[in-house]
């Protein structure tokens, strides 16, 4: 299968003030890397003020002014420009947003869903599939000519959804599109992800919600403090978390009400706090001398991948 993303050591960071004219660096995310292939659902789980959302802008190339962006991001194998970022979004590459807010609360929904069209015919035919895709997710033709707040938050995401399947996108984000919706929406919004994998789409789910995780992803990449400590395959999550293989990820696990609530002491060091060493060092009960000042790397495992000493040869 042909990968349709690749994220390389991708680090995003701001300059902050502090006093006068003293800067200093909050690095959000360092040295990230995952990849999303045809046909497959990568969720990115990770807790709120992670960096989630910055990731899919930097995708995107819609990153805010004063964010650093380094490392690399490819589609198909091209690694993308900020301009060939601008070229592919909303056509091959589509967003769904975390927030209606993306709407614009001044245009007609179909409007806006369909975009700036200068050819009559063309616009024609996009209206026709613009409301073939609407029919398909429940959002009637009334919907068409409402404006944004007049729409329900199920119905909203329906739009986003929608509206971003318009361009038959080869890879989708999706920016936590599940919190708080109601069960069945929650459901039904999964369901439309497993529908792109069959039509060979690529997904990237950003979520906090591990649940949504777990029940439509192939592979979970694991955010910590900034970092990806591990990517595991979803099946890894049973039975005992044998197969897990990062710390973190296993008390993760545990963590889940159907395991009994075991959570780990100790909070996720916040952006810039740690200066050197396993961003896990100070919760981890396997941790050994090294891993106080010496930072381990990603490494690929087979075909997970894994950010930990014991991990590596000879430990
Ligand atoms: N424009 C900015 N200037 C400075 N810092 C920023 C800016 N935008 C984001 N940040 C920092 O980046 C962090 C991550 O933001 P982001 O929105 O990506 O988190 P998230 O994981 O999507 O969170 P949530 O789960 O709440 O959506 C924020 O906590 C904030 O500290
Ligand atoms: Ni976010």
């Amino acid at each position: 299968m042909e990968k349709v993303l690749d994220v390389e050591n991708v680090s995003i960071s701001f300059i902050q003030y502090t006093q006068g004219l003293n800067q200093r660096e909050l690095k959000v995310i360092t040295d990230l890397t995952l990849d999303v292939s045809e046909g497959e659902i990568l969720a990115v789980l990770g807790s709120s003020g992670s960096g989630k959302s910055l990731l899919a802008h930097a995708i995107f190339g819609i990153l805010p002014e004063n964010a650093n962006l380094n490392g690399k991001i490819s589609y198909k194998g091209k690694e993308l420009s900020q301009e060939d970022k601008e070229e592919l979004r909303g056509k091959e590459i589509a967003l769904i947003p975390q927030s209606v807010n993306f709407l614009d609360p001044l245009m007609k929904i179909s409007d806006q869903a369909i975009g700036h069209i200068d050819s009559k015919e063309e616009k024609a035919e996009k209206k026709i599939k613009q409301r073939e895709i609407f029919e398909h997710y429940n959002l009637g033709p009334d919907v068409d000519e409402m404006y944004p707040f007049q729409l329900s938050g199920g119905m909203a995401r329906r739009v986003l959804v929608s509206t971003a399947l318009l361009s038959d996108p080869k890879l989708v984000v999706a920016d936590e599109p599940t919190p708080g919706l109601d069960e069945k929406t929650v459901e039904e919004t999964l369901n439309h992800f497993r529908h792109m994998k069959e039509d060979g789409v690529g997904v990237l789910l950003i979520t906090h919600d591990i649940h949504a995780a777990l029940e439509v992803a192939d592979r979970i990449g694991i955010f910590y403090s900034g970092y990806v400590i591990e990517i595991a395959k979803a099946e890894d999550f049973s039975g005992d978390g044998e197969n897990l293989l990062h710390p973190y990820t296993k008390s993760l696990y545990k963590a889940l009400p159907a395991n009994g609530f075991e959570l780990v002491k100790g909070h996720q060091p916040l952006h810039g706090e740690i200066q050197e060493g396993c961003p896990y060092y100070s919760r981890c009960e396997m941790r050994f001398e090294r891993c106080k000042n010496e930072r381990p790397q990603l490494r690929d495992m087979g075909d997970k991948k894994i950010r930990c000493f014991k991990y590596e040869e000879g430990e």
